[in-house]
Order: C-alpha cells, then sequence, then structure tokens
C-alpha cells in the first residue's frame, strides 16, 4: 500500500518541498540517496536525511523488501494492468484510428492550439466520451475536470451527452446494453464530472497534492482534465522556478495517470518562437515541457478547415486530420449529423 509523505511526521515545509518534486508517496522515495534527495528537492542534507530516516521507521523500506509493495511486476501484471488501460474512444474514428484506439488512459496527452480552436470543446467531449459504458466499447469511467479560465460550459456538455446517450441508444442489440443503458443517462453523465475551479497554480498544486486521495476514493476516475495549464504559467518572471514547478508538475501527472489508470488530458496555448527573421507559431514552455505527455496534439486551422495534427504518438506520426466542432461535439470531418445519418459508428467500430 501506498502512504502518502504528508501523513510522516515532517514539518509542513519539508512536506510541500517533496509534493512540490512530484515525490508524493512514501514508495518515490525508497530507493533515493541523501544527497540526491537533497538536490532533487532543494532540502538541506540534514532534512533529507530526516526524510529517509522517517520513511524507515514508518515501514516504508520494509515494505518494499516484505513484499507489500512490490519492486518488480510479473509479466502476467503487467499484461493485467495494459489490459485495464485501454483507450477513451472518442467519437473521431479518424482521431482513434490515428491514435491507434483514442486517447490512452495511464499516459498523458497534450492538446495545444490557438485560442478558439476547439481545446476546451474536445476536452469536454472526451468528459463524456469516457463515461460510455464497457457494454458498448467504451471506459465507462468518471471523470476530474480542473478548469482554469472558467470555460466549462455546462450546457455544451448536455449537448454531448445528449448526443452520445441517442448515439449508444441506437446501437442497443443485447440485455447487457439495454441494462447499460438505464444508467448512461444525462443526469449520470453530469454527475460523474468532478468539477474543480483553480485560479491560480497555487490552487493547482494544492489541488494535485489532494487528488491521490480523491482518486483512491473514486477508483472509477479514468480521466483527469486540465484546462488550460498555460494560462496559470504564464506570467512568470522567473523563469527557472518556472521550469522547475512545471518539471514537478509533469512528473506528478505522470505519476497519477500510472498509478491510478487515468487519462491525463492537458491544454497547452501556443506561443511565438523568433528563429532568425522568422517566427513560429509554437505550443508554449518550450521543449523540455513538450518531451513529458505520451501524446501531444495540436489543434490548427487550415484556411477555415480545422485540422489536428499529431505532433507526437507511439502509433503514428505527422498525421493530420480534419476535424469539425458540431451541435453534438467533437467530429470526424465527413460525419454528418446524428439526425442526417442512417447508422451511427458503433464504439467498437474500429
Ligand atoms: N454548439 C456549438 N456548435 C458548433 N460549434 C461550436 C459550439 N460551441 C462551440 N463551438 C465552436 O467551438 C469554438 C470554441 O472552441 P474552444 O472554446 O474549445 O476553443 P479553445 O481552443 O479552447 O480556445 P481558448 O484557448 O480560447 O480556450 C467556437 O469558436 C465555435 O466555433
Amino acid at each position: 500500500m501506498q502512504r502518502p509523505v504528508s501523513s510522516l511526521g515532517l514539518s509542513p515545509s519539508v512536506k510541500v518541498k517533496l509534493v512540490n518534486s512530484g515525490l508524493q508517496f512514501t514508495a518515490d522515495l525508497l530507493h533515493l540517496k541523501p544527497l540526491q534527495l537533497s538536490k532533487d528537492t532543494g532540502l538541506s542534507q540534514q532534512e533529507a536525511l530526516e526524510v529517509l530516516q522517517a520513511v524507515k521507521t514508518d515501514g516504508g523500506g520494509d515494505e518494499a523488501r516484505g513484499g507489500r509493495v512490490p519492486a518488480s511486476l510479473t509479466a502476467l501484471e503487467l499484461l493485467q494492468q495494459e489490459e485495464e488501460m485501454r483507450s477513451i474512444v472518442t467519437f473521431s474514428s479518424q482521431l482513434d484510428a490515428a491514435l491507434g484506439g483514442g486517447i490512452p488512459v495511464g499516459k498523458s496527452t497534450e492538446i495545444c492550439g490557438v485560442p478558439g480552436v476547439g481545446k476546451t470543446q474536445l476536452c469536454l467531449q472526451l468528459s463524456v466520451d469516457v463515461q460510455v459504458p464497457q457494454s458498448f466499447g467504451g471506459v465507462g469511467g468518471q471523470v476530474i475536470y480542473i478548469d482554469t479560465e472558467g470555460s466549462f460550459l455546462v450546457q455544451r456538455v448536455i449537448d454531448m451527452a445528449t448526443a452520445a446517450v441517442k448515439h449508444c441508444s441506437l446501437l442497443v442489440e443485447d440485455d447487457e446494453q439495454r441494462v447499460a443503458m438505464t444508467t448512461f443517462t444525462i443526469e449520470n453523465i453530469l454527475s460523474n464530472i468532478f468539477l474543480v475551479r483553480c485560479h491560480d497554480y497555487v490552487e493547482l498544486l494544492a489541488e494535485l497534492h489532494l487528488l491521490p486521495d480523491f482518486l483512491s476514493d473514486h477508483p472509477k476516475s479514468r480521466l483527469l482534465v486540465i484546462d488550460s495549464v498555460a494560462c496559470l504559467f504564464r506570467q512568470f518572471d522567473d523563469l527557472s522556478l518556472r521550469t522547475r514547478l512545471l518539471h514537478s508538475l509533469t512528473q506528478q501527472l505522470i505519476a497519477m495517470a500510472t498509478r491510478h489508470h487515468i487519462a491525463v488530458v492537458i491544454t497547452n496555448q501556443m506561443t511565438t518562437r523568433l528563429r532568425g527573421s522568422h517566427s513560429q507559431l509554437v505550443p508554449a514552455f518550450g521543449e523540455s515541457w513538450g518531451h513529458a505527455p505520451t501524446i501531444r496534439l495540436l489543434l490548427q486551422w487550415a484556411g477555415s478547415r480545422r485540422m489536428v495534427a499529431i505532433y507526437k504518438s507511439p502509433c503514428q506520426m505527422d498525421a493530420t486530420i480534419q476535424y469539425q466542432i458540431t451541435s453534438e461535439g467533437f467530429r470526424d470531418a465527413d460525419q454528418p449529423e446524428q439526425s442526417q445519418s442512417k447508422r451511427p459508428r458503433t464504439h467498437t467500430d474500429q
């Protein structure tokens, strides 16, 4: 069992430094040497020694050696973990195909793009998509939605949920799906989205600090959205502090994605990079931040068409797909609205 470092008998300032460095659990500290811990966290060597001593006394070391926290995985456990880590199938078959099945659970995905291109729309859509019942090929999960810009629109979620419920109801073929539809309702979709409003990065870090406990209490959580990370970190004058905070944030998110089997989806803005006399629009926060997410999507305009470019993915690189935002949500560009289509695409059509 993992114990949060917050439960150790340490001073609050030491705990904050540990958490801000992405070290949230005693298991994260087990294999660290005092010097390394001091370097990674900014703690003095004496404080680092005290931390490691506290972990040992707490039983963390015994857990690792005694087998309560496995130091390694068997191949069978790995297979089981991979089976649990399914993808969130979206209502855009082309995006799913390009991503090898959808937005992966257990990994982080960054959605970049200029204002108004559709980043929030895609996040809202994913918040509905992740709830599609398993009998329809979905994940049937809950959502934690961190809204930093006040752009979460409940009416828009209702529109998307209405379309999703209608879509699934037209596909019902057996009793399992019939039963699933009794709980796949607009009301339940809304009550499965836990919305948090964060106004600055301190609130965000505090929220992320509390999140592991929330995720343990809500084991059906499969999606964490942060829309957007850009506005919280843009105003920093101290770029080195910003880099450190962003580094710590990415470490926490990656750890959370794998430990709690959730898809982490973050939105980011674009910024102008000057190269000689040329300027180029690139995702904000530089290249080291860009290495962190497993998948990086760039939503962009090509004239009046909306395109999503896959910047980074384990499956396919440099793919570009055209999409549209309709009254029903985020869709393939050539997909007719439900009211006009004869047979909706099933969530198992891959
Ligand atoms: N009901 C709807 N029907 C059709 N299109 C819609 C609907 N609601 C929103 N849109 C489209 O979505 C766009 C806004 O997208 P969104 O808010 O996701 O942008 P964003 O990339 O998150 O922008 P920002 O960075 O400013 O937050 C609108 O310009 C509009 O074109």
